[in-house]
């Protein structure tokens, strides 16, 4: 469904893309994390043809989608403060959803508006943070683009709005399937709806793996030093403090039956690390192996 094939990209000669290689064949639903300015809209960008690349090829289901209409009827591409009509309200929205995207939902989109109790008259640059973002994302969901890309969907939605968003990411997944990449610093919200998740690290795809292989990982081993030191012997430890007596580590391997047994066999404590958490500290970890 996309394609980058080696592509790098700069802006005013600073590299911010190298030579990155991803495909996703499948419609899925695909978080796309990475700490702050690890290249996550740039790369979204590129995808929606809205830069070229330096070096490379981009494919949007076989088309290159730089300034290219065969590309463009497959794709929607929600950006972060996504650029509207000054005057538009709702109704002008729903109008331009219509007409862009030949397979939009028009009943859903209109479910949607009466769901996050967005007014269909009042001009969207007075809506506050929330509604924006709402009304964003029903042109997003709505679209029903084989290619739905959407740069942080949850900003400045309240909890009860952003468990709306991910139903209705869900429901509308599962009516039409296709390819939803969603770039995210909340990954632990979104991660149970995601198959795929792509890891971006300065500029780099540090990982691109199924969802259920990488949300197992990050081990948490609590205990007397010596102890939680004898155990981890050998292992890749992303994270550790010490407290007295007491040592805290995180290591990257699967949280399973056999290091729950090692760890009761050792008298330490043992949890799941939080999927963020993990994230945070093997791009840390990778940075400092980096130098
Ligand atoms: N228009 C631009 N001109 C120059 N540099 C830019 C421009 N847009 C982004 N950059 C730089 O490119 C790098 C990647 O930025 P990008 O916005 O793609 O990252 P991101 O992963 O989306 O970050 P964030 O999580 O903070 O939104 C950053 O170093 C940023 O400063």
């Amino acid at each position: 469904m996309i394609r980058f094939d080696q592509v790098s990209y700069s802006y005013h000669q600073t590299p911010v893309l190298n030579n990155i290689t991803l495909h996703e064949n499948e419609p899925v639903i695909s978080a796309i994390w990475g700490r702050n300015g690890a290249g996550k809209t740039t790369l979204m960008s590129l995808l929606a043809g809205h830069n070229r690349p330096d070096d490379g090829r981009i494919q949007v289901m076989g088309e290159d989608p730089y300034n290219n209409l065969a590309a463009q009827k497959h794709l929607c591409y929600i950006q972060e403060n996504h650029p509207l009509g000054r005057n538009w309200t709702m109704n002008d929205l729903v109008r331009f959803g219509q007409y862009f995207h030949p397979q939009w939902n028009q009943e859903f989109a209109e479910r949607l508006i009466d769901q996050f109790e967005l007014p269909s008259k009042k001009k969207i640059v007075k809506f506050s943070k929330g509604m924006k973002t709402a009304a964003q994302m029903i042109l997003g969901l709505a679209s029903y683009a084989d290619i739905t890309i959407l740069d942080e969907p949850t900003n400045g939605l309240d909890a009860e709005k952003r468990k709306y968003f991910y139903n209705a990411l869900l429901e509308s997944y599962e009516d039409h399937p296709r390819l939803f990449l969603i770039s995210t610093h909340h990954i632990e919200e979104i991660q149970p709806l995601c198959e795929s998740l792509i890891v971006l690290h300065r500029g780099d795809v540090m990982y691109h793996q199924q969802m259920e292989e990488i949300r197992e990982r990050g081990v948490l081993l609590t205990g007397l030093i010596s102890d939680v030191d004898l155990v981890t012997k050998g292992e890749k430890i992303i994270e550790s403090a010490q407290l007295g007596s007491t040592k805290k580590v995180m290591i990257d391997a699967s949280y399973s039956r056999e290091w729950k047994d090692i760890a009761q066999a050792h008298g330490l404590s043992i949890e799941k690390a939080t999927l963020q958490d993990y994230l945070v500290n093997l791009t840390r970890k990778h940075e400092e192996v980096k130098g």
